[in-house]
C-alpha cells in the first residue's frame, strides 16, 4: 500500500502539496482527483522519489521507494512526461528496463503483447502516436509485475477501445490484489473505473472516501415526473411539502423517492407520462466540492 503522512511540498514559499494524509489500499482502483494545480503530479513524484518532500513522509510497502535495489518490481507507473528515448524501439526500450531491475527478458513480450504493441515492438518510440506512447509507457510499468501500479492520467490519447481496455486492466489488477492509483481529469472515466476516490485541492485532502458514499455525499438527485396535468400534479406535491422546481413540462422533485411519488400521485387520479430517478454525475459533484479550489479559470463563459 501507499501511505503518506503530513506530506508537504513547498516551491517558492508555497505549499503544492500541504500536510496531506492518506493511505492507497490493496485491491482496489483508487482515483486521485484535483483541478489543474491541486498538487497530484508532485505527489505522484514524491511517492516515486523523484521529488522529496519538504515535511512529512510516503511510504510504498512500509518503506521509502527510493530504496529499492529493484524499484520496478515494486512500483510501476506511468507519469505524463515520458522518459522513453526516442531512437529506441519499443522492444529495446522494456529490455533494458527489463535488465536494469534483474526482470527476465521473456517478460517484454508478454507485456507489448497485453498492451497490444507487439506488432510494432521494433519501431521507433519516437515515431509513435500518443496512444501508442501511453500504451508503452503502461507496458513500462506492468514490466516487474508491480505490486503497485501508479498510472497518471493513463487514458490520455487512447482511442475509444484503448480507453475500455484501460479500465478493464485497472480492474483486473486491483482484482488481482494490486494497490492501483489512478489520476484522471475525465470524471465519466473515473466515475466507472474507480473503487475509492482521493480528492485533492490547493494541495488539502477535500475527500477521501468510496466511490459510492462521495456520489451519496456530494451528487444531488431529484425525480422528474411529466404529467398531462401537471399543475395539479404540482399543487398536490407542494402540499405535501415536497421541494418542487419545475422546468419548462417536467416538474423536479426533491423530498420523497419515485415509487412514492408515483403512488401518491396515482392515489389522486392524475397521470404519469414520466417518473425518473435523475442523479447528478461525479462531474456535477467534483465541480461542486472543488469550486472553491479551482486556480484557473477560463475567463470566457461556456452555456453549460
Ligand atoms: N518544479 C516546480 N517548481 C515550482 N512549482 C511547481 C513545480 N511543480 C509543481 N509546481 C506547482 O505546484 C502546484 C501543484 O502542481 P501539480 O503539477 O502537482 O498539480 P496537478 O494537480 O498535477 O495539476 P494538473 O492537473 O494541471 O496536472 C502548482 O501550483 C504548480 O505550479
Amino acid at each position: 500500500m501507499i501511505r503518506a503522512q503530513g506530506l508537504t511540498k513547498t516551491y517558492d514559499g508555497k505549499n503544492a502539496v500541504n500536510g496531506i494524509d492518506f493511505t492507497v489500499e490493496p485491491g482496489r482502483v483508487t482515483g486521485f482527483l484535483g483541478p489543474n494545480g491541486a498538487g497530484k503530479s508532485t505527489t505522484m513524484r514524491m511517492i516515486l522519489g523523484l521529488d522529496a518532500p519538504t515535511k512529512g513522509s510516503v511510504t510504498v510497502n512500509d518503506h521509502r521507494y527510493v530504496s529499492s535495489p529493484a524499484p520496478l518490481r515494486e512500483v510501476g507507473a506511468l507519469l505524463e512526461a515520458h522518459a522513453v528515448h526516442p531512437g529506441r524501439s519499443a522492444r529495446n526500450h522494456l529490455r533494458w528496463l527489463a535488465a536494469s531491475n534483474g526482470i527476465p527478458t521473456t517478460r517484454v513480450g508478454e507485456v507489448l503483447e497485453l498492451v497490444g504493441l507487439d506488432s510494432v515492438a521494433a519501431q521507433r518510440a519516437g515515431r509513435f502516436s500518443l496512444g501508442m506512447g501511453q500504451r508503452l509507457g503502461i507496458a513500462a510499468a506492468l514490466i516487474g509485475d508491480p505490486p503497485v501500479v501508479m498510472l497518471d492520467e493513463p487514458v490520455n490519447g487512447l482511442d475509444p477501445e484503448g480507453v475500455r481496455w484501460v479500465r478493464s486492466l485497472a480492474r483486473q489488477l486491483a482484482d488481482d490484489g494490486k494497490t492501483v492509483f489512478v489520476s484522471s481529469h475525465l470524471m465519466s472515466e473515473m466515475a466507472l473505473m474507480a473503487d475509492h476516490l482521493i480528492v485533492i485541492g490547493r494541495g488539502t485532502i477535500l475527500a477521501d472516501s468510496p466511490l459510492q458514499d462521495f456520489m451519496a455525499e456530494h451528487a444531488s438527485a431529484y425525480v422528474r415526473v411529466k404529467a398531462p396535468q401537471s399543475t395539479d400534479v404540482e399543487a398536490l406535491l407542494v402540499g405535501r411539502g415536497l421541494d418542487v422546481t419545475r422546468v419548462d413540462d417536467e416538474l423536479r422533485v426533491q423530498g420523497l423517492d419515485a415509487p412514492a411519488i408515483g403512488e401518491l400521485i396515482g392515489g389522486h387520479g392524475l397521470f404519469l407520462h414520466e417518473l425518473t430517478l435523475v442523479r447528478s454525475s461525479l462531474e456535477d459533484a467534483f465541480m461542486e466540492l472543488t469550486a472553491d479550489s479551482v486556480e484557473y479559470h477560463a475567463r470566457t463563459e461556456v452555456a453549460a
